[in-house]
């Protein structure tokens, strides 16, 4: 019974990406030389990146613009607008409207899933000179950031307030908050800070009409009804454009240690963190997995400083132990305490641990994990699942896709290169990178459904953090219920009735 009713979903779900594979986008009009004079009146020509007369941008200059980071979703935008206040992104916006013109919002352009870049020839609106520092109060530790502020340039400028932003990802130097929050991005500390909506305190949003929404509340209390930010977090900019995020940034630790342990085999991961939890409790403050694989892929693009082959010898996987406390001693004898606790009972859960001595071995350590992702585009094209599963599956998501690979006879240097895993145990969020030569839809036919179904099956998401961009608007319905869709829909066509924010994104 319940194997037919498994084959009927997969039927069902085949025919559903076949009709959404063949969805059209709404029907926008293209920005021409009038347009580009009606953004002259309220932008400096500095601010208009355009191929269109009188601007004389040359196509390779809006390269970087229309190509996502993978090099995998290529747009055919004319124009880049770079505004510098929320009143000019809300003057372009409303006029955008009006036109129908598309309107693309882009931030550093880190994303993962084809979520920053036009499909078409829409208009791109990138954020990046919006970039000051509103105000920062000490005493609450609150943050009012322009929505381009860099991640790494915030935390810069918390440093010396001993505060910390409550979000760390590996594209810290090119990734904006705005970005951040509308992509709702989870990152390497989650697992201490919890999620953007938890410690997002407002925003300002632009919304398609051109309406300036400010909802920059700088209270930790607030309960006067729907809340309305927490729409726009992980909208991917298809309900309108942040400009200005709130955030409560959180204190900044005394001290922080780091190790690598390297496990002989996977399944000790599920023990090794409920120990680290109960021995580390409140100074734990990432909790990092990455297999053997990749690891050796991390090795051969120079990401990070390779570990001793006598600590590899072994290693199944590896898991990477951050602590941040209030006082070294402390936390230094902790961390050994659990160290010492792995390696001598009777089956130890792991082999050695690398533990940092200084802060420059402590950024090495991370290096190896936060230059994963570099390391893998650096091996090939990379077909990247982000998903949530149970922690006890992750391996065995990554191994049946892996045999999947093979039984189509595509496991071969030209075909698919290698199928690693690694991601944040904490959060029970995989990333499933397939590494191929190409992209090629034979590979992808391969893999699509196979890995959401694969998901959909262990009743996780086939989105933990990176969002549905392009890349999954086709899957949406693996992971959310038909009413659920139905009701994002309404939402979209009543904050956006022309579809003019984001097209394709999220939503067919
Ligand atoms: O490369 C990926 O698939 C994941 C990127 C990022 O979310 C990470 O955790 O390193
Ligand atoms: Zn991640």
């Amino acid at each position: 019974m319940l194997a037919s009713r498994y084959i009927s979903h997969r039927l069902a779900s085949r025919q559903l990406l076949r009709r959404a594979h063949s969805a059209a986008l709404p029907k926008l009009n293209s920005v021409d030389a009038d347009d580009i004079a009606h953004f002259s009146k309220f932008l400096p020509s500095s601010a208009i990146l355009s191929t269109l007369p009188p601007a004389s941008t040359t196509s390779s200059e809006l390269s970087p613009f229309n190509n996502d980071w993978m090099n995998k979703y290529h747009g055919k935008s004319t124009t880049v607008l770079r505004p510098r206040t929320a009143q000019e992104v809300s003057e372009i916006v409303k006029y955008c409207n009006e036109r129908g013109i598309g309107i693309v919002p882009q931030g550093g352009n880190t994303g993962l899933v084809g979520g920053g870049v036009p499909l078409q020839d829409e208009v791109i609106l990138s954020l990046g000179n919006m970039n000051k520092v509103r105000s920062f109060d000490p005493v609450s530790g609150i943050l009012v950031a322009d929505a381009g502020c860099i991640l790494e340039s915030l935390s810069e400028y918390l440093s010396p307030h001993h505060h910390i932003v409550p979000l760390d990802l590996g594209a810290k130097g090119s990734c904006q908050i705005g970005g951040n929050v509308s992509t709702n991005a989870g990152g390497l500390r989650l697992l201490r800070y919890g999620s953007l909506h938890g410690s997002v305190l407002g925003l300002e949003v632009v919304l398609p009409d051109g309406t300036i929404l400010n909802q920059l509340s700088t209270l930790r209390k607030d309960n006067t009804g729907y809340d309305l930010k927490q729409l726009f977090i992980g909208a991917e900019g298809t309900l309108g454009i942040v400009t200005g995020v709130s955030i409560l940034a959180a204190p900044a630790p005394q001290s922080s240690n780091n190790v690598i342990l390297a496990l002989p085999k996977f399944d000790n991961v599920l023990p090794l963190f409920v120990e680290a939890k109960k021995q580390l409790s409140e100074i734990l403050s990432a909790f990092e997995f990455f297999d053997r694989e990749v690891y050796e892929l991390a090795v051969k693009h120079g990401q990070g400083r390779a570990l001793n082959e006598e600590d590899v010898a072994g290693a199944e996987c590896f898991v990477l132990v951050e602590t941040s406390g209030g006082k070294r001693e402390h936390d230094e004898e902790k961390l050994n305490g659990l160290l010492e606790s792995l390696m001598e009972s009777d089956t130890p859960l792991i082999n050695t641990g690398v533990l940092s001595q200084s802060p420059s071995q402590f950024s090495q350590l991370w290096a190896i994990r936060e230059g994963l992702t570099e390391a893998v585009s650096k091996e090939g094209k990379a077909y990247k699942y982000d998903i949530s599963v149970p922690l006890a599956k992750f391996k065995e998501v990554v191994d049946t896709t892996r045999e999947h690979i093979r039984s189509k006879g595509l496991l071969h240097d030209d075909a698919v290169k290698h199928v690693v895993g690694y991601g944040h145990v904490g959060d029970g969020n995989l990333h499933l990178n397939v590494v191929a030569a190409n992209y090629t839809p034979e590979i992808e036919a391969a893999l699509e459904p196979f890995v959401y179904e694969l998901v959909a099956s262990y009743k996780g998401s086939i989105s933990a953090e990176h969002g549905i961009g392009a890349m999954k608007v086709h899957a949406l319905q693996y992971s959310k219920s038909a009413e659920s869709i139905e009701w994002m829909k309404r939402i979209k066509k009543l904050f956006d009735p022309r579809g003019i924010m984001n097209p394709g994104k999220v939503l067919e």
